[in-house]
């Protein structure tokens, strides 16, 4: 007899129709109070867990909900918030919550323009490879834990009294402290760190928590051995509660960590069946037969309906190694996956068969233990039938392949990816060209989404904009925006990018081979959304996506505009990519889309083209030794868009939110004029890598930090640029903020901004 049970690492929580977005911006703008916000949460809550009880898995997973970040949760539950926000008495936990999360005045989600007051808000990064956000967590030698929140009981409670078997999922102690920040020896703080881990869990276990997944992300990647050691004694301690753990790893295979993995004394282990798939057999071997093996094998991170016959034989190997007993679950929590597909009635519906989001992924879970348990039965039989031919389908559609795109990338040559002259001939033709001065002020591309520009496109989706009134309108805001920069003195200008949605899924709407959804949202960060575009086949470019708007707004000033692109790495990376040929190859054929359009661009007279990259560190794999082969392609991808431009033309690249010291050499390699770089995170360290490293040609380091409401002003920016100039030569650099001013209002953007260049004219003088 097979006994197979079903569960999931976590759920999406922003719900269906993003209702925790709403309800948290209603929030934060003071149109609701605590209680109805609780309120909304709940309901999500409960309709979420009813979704997974419905497919029929054994345990729906409690703890996975947090109203803007499951690791500022965890801030919470173990009372480790950073003593420097001073919290007082007469904060509530939620409003410390949010203060910790959106600073002391709030990072401006609602664009209601709160009032500015300076207590930044905790650092925001990647969670691994994805491009969700979490809160750092900050750590001290004085930093001590207790059970501080009752939330997660609370949730616990609640899902009980609604019926549920309840599996509880928690940060990991060792993962834990290794994405926070603030000290060297993080390891040092473990001991007054586990026993709170303890209390929680004997609770846990008091309150009838059948099962607790701990997760462990980190054991998939190259870790120092103290951290490597530090596991075995610390599952020792935490087992001591008696509550059975399940062992979470995910997005990275356990190579090394294997062994360790399966001994640990834990009751089971959750292992990613997708991108760990060819270490299940090894994982099947070496786990003692007690323990529970969890196959993580429907894909979390992606969207593609689950080939169930090539799940199942690589099943059959490991049931019977463990003797008929197995849990089956999504590799990955799905938070990083839209909630489902029922509202996608827009997409082909050819391709909507090749696809499961959220909701359906339950189902193939479900199915999947019908094939294994009951693979007689007539319906069950059906449905895999059913999944066959659209696995076929996908397989065989003469939709994914162009012969064209093909052809081009066979006849790609090195040459391609090269400028026509080094940088040091081109720098002269384009100062020539361009006639900037000393420290020339620019900004990152996008300027404040107002509720307008959002209203109008919402009106043309609803169609009650058509086409003319809305790019009337869209071109008003670019007019507006070049007229601000030039009152502003800035020396290059950006049209803003107020006609786009997002700086992917604008390109994505328009090129060939890739789809977008209707209501594909997930979340990035607190209440912010994207929507992946869906790459299902080869890509091309039918037309020009952006020249029409860069010579508009060109047309509206005698200072240069940037053309403003997003990077084939962006692009892939924050796509949901193709999961039947290498990423290497979809890479390329988006370079070749966007290096047509760097030539259209130029063509049509733009002197300077900014090709952004920030995703570009965080497609680096979290496994050491792939990381070469990735940034080789990634790189050759970067230089085939930008090779086209001729030596006059000057490109620009734009990288955030990630730590870049380490790819250094291959963001030289990249071979861009310019480089705008964010700096808040660490502006010296950043800086001093870039020096010691000699970086050849010239870069932006962001003087501002966008995430933040808070206006900075002249004395400020002119002591980091005079930092900067100490390490990097002063006819390199240039002045601008981090990132993008998309979520920024415009009086508080004018006046940093204003600031900003009078901090460079103070830097000119002087060098005069
Ligand atoms: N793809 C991607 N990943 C990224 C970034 C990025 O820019 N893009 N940046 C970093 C993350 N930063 C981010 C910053 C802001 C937003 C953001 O503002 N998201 C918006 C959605 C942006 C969008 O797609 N807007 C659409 C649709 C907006 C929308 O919801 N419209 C409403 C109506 C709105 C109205 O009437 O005002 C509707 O359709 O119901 C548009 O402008 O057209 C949000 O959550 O609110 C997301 C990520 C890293 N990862
Ligand atoms: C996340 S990087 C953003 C770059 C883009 N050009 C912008 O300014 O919004
Ligand atoms: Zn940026």
């Amino acid at each position: 007899m097979k006994n197979i049970s079903l569960h999931i690492p976590g759920f999406p929580r922003i719900g269906a129709q993003r209702e925790l977005k709403f309800a948290l911006e209603a929030h934060w703008c003071g149109e609701t109070d605590p209680v109805q916000l609780a309120a909304t949460a709940a309901t999500l809550r409960a309709r979420h867990w009813a979704a997974q009880r419905d497919a029929g898995l054994d345990f729906v997973t409690v703890g996975d909900f947090a109203l803007y970040d499951g690791v500022a949760n965890h801030i919470q539950l173990l009372g480790c918030e950073p003593a420097r926000f001073a919290f007082g008495a007469s904060e509530t936990p939620l409003q410390r919550y949010f203060i910790m999360a959106r600073g002391r005045s709030g990072r401006d989600e609602c664009g209601c323009g709160s009032a500015h007051s300076a207590s930044p808000a905790l650092e925001m990064t990647k969670w691994f490879d994805t491009n969700y956000h979490y809160l750092v967590p900050e750590f001290t030698d004085a930093t001590e834990f207790t059970v501080a929140s009752e939330r997660l009981f609370d949730e616990v409670a609640e899902a009980q009294a609604l019926g549920h078997a309840v599996k509880v999922a928690l940060i990991g102690p060792l993962t834990f402290l290794w994405l926070g920040k603030g000290m060297d020896h993080k390891l040092a703080l473990l001991e007054r760190l586990l026993p709170v881990y303890g209390a929680i869990l004997a609770r846990l276990k008091a309150m009838g928590v059948a099962w607790v997944q701990v997760d462990e992300p980190i054991l998939g990647l190259d870790l120092p051995a103290a951290w490597r050691n530090a596991f075995e004694p610390t599952y020792w301690q935490l087992n001591q509660a008696g509550t059975p753990l399940l062992l979470a790893t995910y997005f990275s295979p356990l190579e090394e960590n294997l062994s360790l993995a399966c001994r640990l004394p834990v009751a089971g282990l959750h292992v990613d069946g997708v991108r760990a798939a060819h270490e299940l057999i090894n994982v099947a071997d070496w786990l003692p037969a007690h323990k529970v093996l969890s196959v993580g094998i429907v894909d979390g991170r992606n969207i593609w309906r689950t080939d169930l016959d090539s799940a199942l034989s690589q099943l059959a190997p490991v049931l019977d190694k463990r003797a008929g007993a197995l849990w089956l679950s999504t590799s990955c929590s799905l938070l990083h996956v839209p909630y489902s597909l029922a509202p996608e009635s827009g997409l082909d519906s050819e391709l909507n068969n090749w696809l499961a989001f959220a909701l359906e992924k339950l189902d193939e879970l479900a199915l999947l233990r019908a094939a294994l348990v009951t693979p007689e039965d007539a319906a069950v039989q059906a449905a895999l039938a059913s999944f066959r031919q659209a696995i076929a389908g996908r397989r065989a559609s003469k939709r994914v392949h162009n012969a064209a795109v093909a052809a081009r990338l066979a006849a790609l040559t090195d040459e391609a990816a090269n400028r026509p002259a080094p940088f040091a001939e081109r720098r002269v033709l384009q100062q020539i060209r361009l006639n900037l001065p000393a420290f020339p002020t620019t900004t990152i591309g996008s300027f404040p989404q107002t509720p307008q520009i959002r209203a109008a496109r919402a009106a043309r989706r609803r169609r009650e904009l058509d086409e003319v009134a809305y790019a009337k309108a869209m071109r008003a805001e670019i007019a507006h925006a070049i007229g601000q920069q030039e009152l502003l003195g800035l020396d290059v200008l950006v049209h803003g990018e107020a006609e786009r949605n997002d700086m992917v899924e604008y390109f994505g709407e328009q090129l060939d081979g890739f789809a977008f959804t209707a209501n594909g949202w997930v979340q990035s960060y607190g209440s912010r959304c994207v929507k992946p575009p869906v790459i299902w086949g080869d890509v091309s470019r039918p037309a020009p996506m952006t020249v029409d708007w860069a010579v508009y707004a060109q047309g509206l000033t005698e200072r240069p505009v940037k053309g403003m692109l997003t990077g084939p790495i962006t692009i892939l990376q924050w796509s949901f990519v193709r999961d039947d040929q290498p990423r290497a190859d979809t890479a390329m054929q988006i370079a070749l889309a966007m290096r047509d359009e760097v030539a259209d661009l130029e063509a049509a007279g733009i002197a300077i083209v900014q090709i952004d990259e920030p995703a570009l560190r965080e497609g680096l794999p979290l496994r050491r030794a792939r990381h070469a082969p990735y940034l080789d392609w990634a790189v050759r991808a970067f230089r085939v868009t930008a090779g086209v431009a001729g030596a006059a033309t000057q490109i620009h690249t734009h990288m955030c939110y990630a730590e870049f010291n380490d790819i250094l050499p291959q963001i030289a390699a990249l071979d861009a004029d310019v480089i705008t770089i964010e700096t808040s995170r660490s502006a010296m360290a950043l800086l001093e890598g870039f020096g010691d490293f000699q970086y050849p040609n010239d870069i932006g380091p962001g003087v501002y930090d966008i995430h933040s409401p808070r206006v900075p002003d002249r004395r400020e920016m002119v002591a980091l640029l005079k930092k900067a100039q100490a390490v990097i030569p002063a006819r390199q650099l240039w002045v601008n903020p981090d990132c993008g001013l998309k979520t920024r209002g415009w009086e508080e953007t004018a006046t940093a901004l204003r600031n900003m260049v009078a901090a460079a004219r103070e830097l000119r003088q002087e060098a005069a």
